[in-house]
């Protein structure tokens, strides 16, 4: 049955010692549960530096990567939905930017491999993922019973396909984990969090990494949560730091009666489809 509940994000600081990265993810995950989030979520590649380069350094497999463990570990130890941000993960031969989702028995709900790869070229800022990363197929919705969680990782966002599509297999809320920067952040992180929380009437819930100026790429911060009218309910700073919020579906369907956006697309002058793959990679 679906419920109002607690999200929480935590915005974690990643450096280059992945054990204590982990470390002060779990510990922040497990204060966030303490103060009544039933679901919790990590930014994008919480676990390494943000650079391309470090990726298949730090990559790890299901099931047994130290950071996979802690997730699965630290979702049962505190009951809760764990939105595990992303990290690098190798399977076969190839790296990937991976969300991993767990229950509260520690099961693994889903696993959304970054779509979208951020491959730029800005006056400012260059990042290839692509040369270190491959992407994946797939779009990802996870049921936990008292929610149903759409999950996309960071460039996925300007995509707003993907979005619409996964509101359209009824989901409350769209998570994200992000780490946008320095130079695409003050232009276009609020503004797109805020237009896929208007365009589809849902909770977007996105979090980044705490800012390091000193890091080699510098992650904007901000973490929120937007609510489905578009307001911001909650703003993180910059720094590490645990922000709540209440998701409520009774607000969401107040605000689709109010304004059937949904109801209201001309499916007979267009449509989107998901192609939806047989080799499922969520579970
Ligand atoms: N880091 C990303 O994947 C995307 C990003 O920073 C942006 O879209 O801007």
């Amino acid at each position: 049955m679906v419920r109002k509940f607690k999200l929480a994000i935590c915005q974690s600081n990643a450096a280059g010692d992945k054990t204590s990265n982990i470390r002060h993810a779990d510990e922040m995950v497990r204060q966030a549960a303490s103060q009544g989030a039933e679901v919790v979520m990590l930014p994008e590649m919480f676990n390494c530096p943000y650079r391309t380069e470090l990726f298949p350094a730090y990559a790890e497999s299901y099931p047994n990567g130290e950071t996979i463990q802690m997730l699965s570990g630290t979702a049962k130890a505190a009951g809760i939905v764990l939105v595990g941000g992303s990290i690098p993960e190798i399977d076969g031969d190839t790296v990937y930017n991976t969300s991993f989702i767990f229950g509260p028995q520690g099961e693994l709900l889903g696993r959304h491999r970054k779509v979208h790869l951020f491959d730029v070229d800005l006056p400012d800022l260059k990042v290839r993922e692509s040369s270190t990363l491959g992407p994946g197929n797939n779009l990802t919705v996870v049921n936990a019973g008292f929610c149903k969680l759409g999950i996309i990782i960071c460039f996925d966002v300007r995509f707003p396909e993907i979005a619409r599509l996964l509101a359209m297999e009824g989901i409350q809320a769209l998570m994200i984990p992000a780490a946008f920067n320095t130079v695409t952040g003050p232009a276009h992180w609020e503004l797109s969090m805020r237009m896929r929380a208007v365009d589809n009437q849902i909770y977007v819930a996105a979090a980044s990494p705490a800012r390091d100026e000193k890091a080699g790429y510098v992650a904007y911060g901000h973490s929120m949560v937007v609510d489905p009218w578009g307001e911001v309910l909650v703003e993180a700073g910059l720094g590490s730091e645990i922000i709540m919020a209440e998701i409520d579906p009774v607000k969401m369907e107040e605000v689709r009666g109010r304004l059937p956006l949904l109801a209201q697309r001309r499916t007979d002058l267009y449509s989107l489809e998901w192609k939806k793959e047989d080799g499922n990679e969520n579970n």
